[in-house]
């Protein structure tokens, strides 16, 4: 017997930090023969239907009441929770209407409100996780009993807590909003939906951007609440591509490129840009720095030191991340720790130097500092700034430390592993699939 092709309803948060592994995790479902309508918010959708997608893939959208995630002003609680009111009605009148082609509903990270929406459908739903699989189990406990605890110590600068499958945890290695005040503030509430959702499945199964060897205590941890299920890395291969800074890339000797990003939301004070720059010139080493356009504060942080830099390094508006850290002239990552960059620096074997900003990336710094042992993460002076000297003494540290390297190496071979034919996120999704294909709708 022949079974129907397996549809899967894929719907994800519209930002590039999970856009961008949803389109990597529908390519493996289309590879496997799954077809996937690929659902985000509809302010940014636009962008996608220009171009026609490949074979078993079509484009849906929710409605996020026409706000763009990109041109936040700060209140991503207004987003979030409008997001969800918009996107709950539209969600509902798409599923009535074409609710039954699908097997099952594949929904990610900050919507939680999607797995609500499938039951009333009757559609199974399950979570894609694009952090680490030890930031589900902190969520998971934080709201199981740790919530009281965190908050009574959390001020006490000698604090730290340990939770199962993971390192002993200080403050600033703990997810950002249980830290007030922070001025990033993404609502915890959405967290405590997630968990509320799964409590309401009998063994959930939660995919995660991650790989078994890369988390094992945290994915034995949960065993007892929570099926993880790694199917990382979820990024894009690299693709050649002539332009401007690859070829500027490939000028500069193997490993010497300090390579800075802070990923695709979070900006910068002006002064923290200054002592950036400062840390940048004072190693000495050439550079390729992404500063986005979207408030031109950036700029003006470094009209005095323009000069300087562009002596030295390159500037860009953005890059293709993926293939810069694999080029071979780029020698260390000065990263916000956002998880994609994490990991995509670990899957090429680039060691870091960390800079958390808000969410999950104290805790990702934590990991590579101490767990995966491939960087170091910036300290702050009392003033909650991070000084040129002391990017400078991080960057010195990364880019001479063999040790560190050698680390990097092992990871990036075992991230490899993970994702090719027998590998186990390979098997992991083969599995999933196989579940879809013997459960069609
Ligand atoms: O010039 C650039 C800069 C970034 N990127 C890509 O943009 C993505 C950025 O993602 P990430 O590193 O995860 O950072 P954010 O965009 O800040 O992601 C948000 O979402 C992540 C996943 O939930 C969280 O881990 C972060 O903390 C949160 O800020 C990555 O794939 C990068 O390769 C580019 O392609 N070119």
């Amino acid at each position: 017997m022949i079974n129907a092709q397996p549809q899967v309803l894929l719907v994800t948060f519209a930002s590039q930090g999970h856009i961008n592994p949803s389109l990597q995790f529908a390519k493996t479902l289309i590879n496997n023969g799954v077809h996937v309508t690929f659902m985000t918010a509809s302010s940014t959708m636009h962008q996608f239907t220009k171009t026609s997608g490949p074979q078993g893939l079509s484009y849906a959208y929710f409605s996020d009441g026409n706000q763009s995630v990109f041109q936040l002003t700060g209140n991503i609680n207004h987003y979030l929770s409008e997001t969800k009111r918009h996107g709950t009605q539209s969600l509902r009148e798409f599923l009535a209407d074409q609710g039954s082609r699908f097997t099952s509903i594949v929904y990610c990270t900050l919507l939680p409100w999607v797995a609500t929406v499938a039951r009333e459908f009757n559609i199974p739903a399950t979570l894609l996780w694009f952090q680490p699989a030890s930031l589900l189990n902190i969520f998971y406990h934080y709201f199981k009993g740790y919530e009281e605890m965190i908050t009574k110590n959390i001020d006490d600068p000698t604090f730290s807590v340990k939770m199962p499958g993971l390192p002993p945890l200080s403050r600033r290695d703990l997810p950002s909003f249980f830290t007030p005040p922070n001025p990033h503030v993404v609502p915890l509430q959405t967290f405590k939906e997630h968990v509320q959702v799964l409590d309401q499945q009998t063994n959930p199964r939660v995919l995660v951007n991650t790989f078994d060897l890369l988390e094992p205590e945290a994915i034995k941890a949960a065993e007892n609440c929570y099926n993880l299920i790694g199917v990382g890395p979820l990024m894009p291969s690299a693709f050649s591509k002539e332009c401007r800074e690859m070829e500027w890339l490939s000028t500069k000797p193997e490993r010497s490129v300090i390579y800075v990003s802070f990923g695709s939301l979070s900006t910068l004070e002006k002064s923290q840009m200054e002592e950036v720059a400062k840390g940048l010139l004072e190693a000495g080493r050439p550079f390729l720095w992404v500063i986005r356009e979207n408030s031109g504060e950036e700029n003006e942080a470094l009209s005095t030191s323009q000069n300087e830099l562009e002596k030295q390094g390159m500037i860009v508006a953005w890059c293709s991340q993926v293939e810069v850290l694999s080029h071979p002239s780029v020698g260390c990552f000065l990263t916000h720790c956002g998880w994609n960059s994490t990991f995509e620096s670990l899957v090429s074997g680039v060691p870091m130097v960390t800079f958390p900003q808000w969410v999950d990336q104290g805790t990702n710094s934590k990991l590579v500092q101490d767990v995966w042992k491939t960087g170091v993460r910036l300290r702050e002076n009392g003033e909650g700034i991070v000084e040129g000297c002391e990017i400078k003494r991080c960057l010195e540290m990364v880019m001479g430390g063999e040790e560190i390297r050698e680390n990097a190496m092992k990871w990036k071979d075992l991230a490899k592993e993970a994702v090719q034919e027998g590998g186990s996120s390979y098997k992991n999704i083969e599995a999933f699939v196989q579940e879809l294909t013997n459960n069609p709708s």
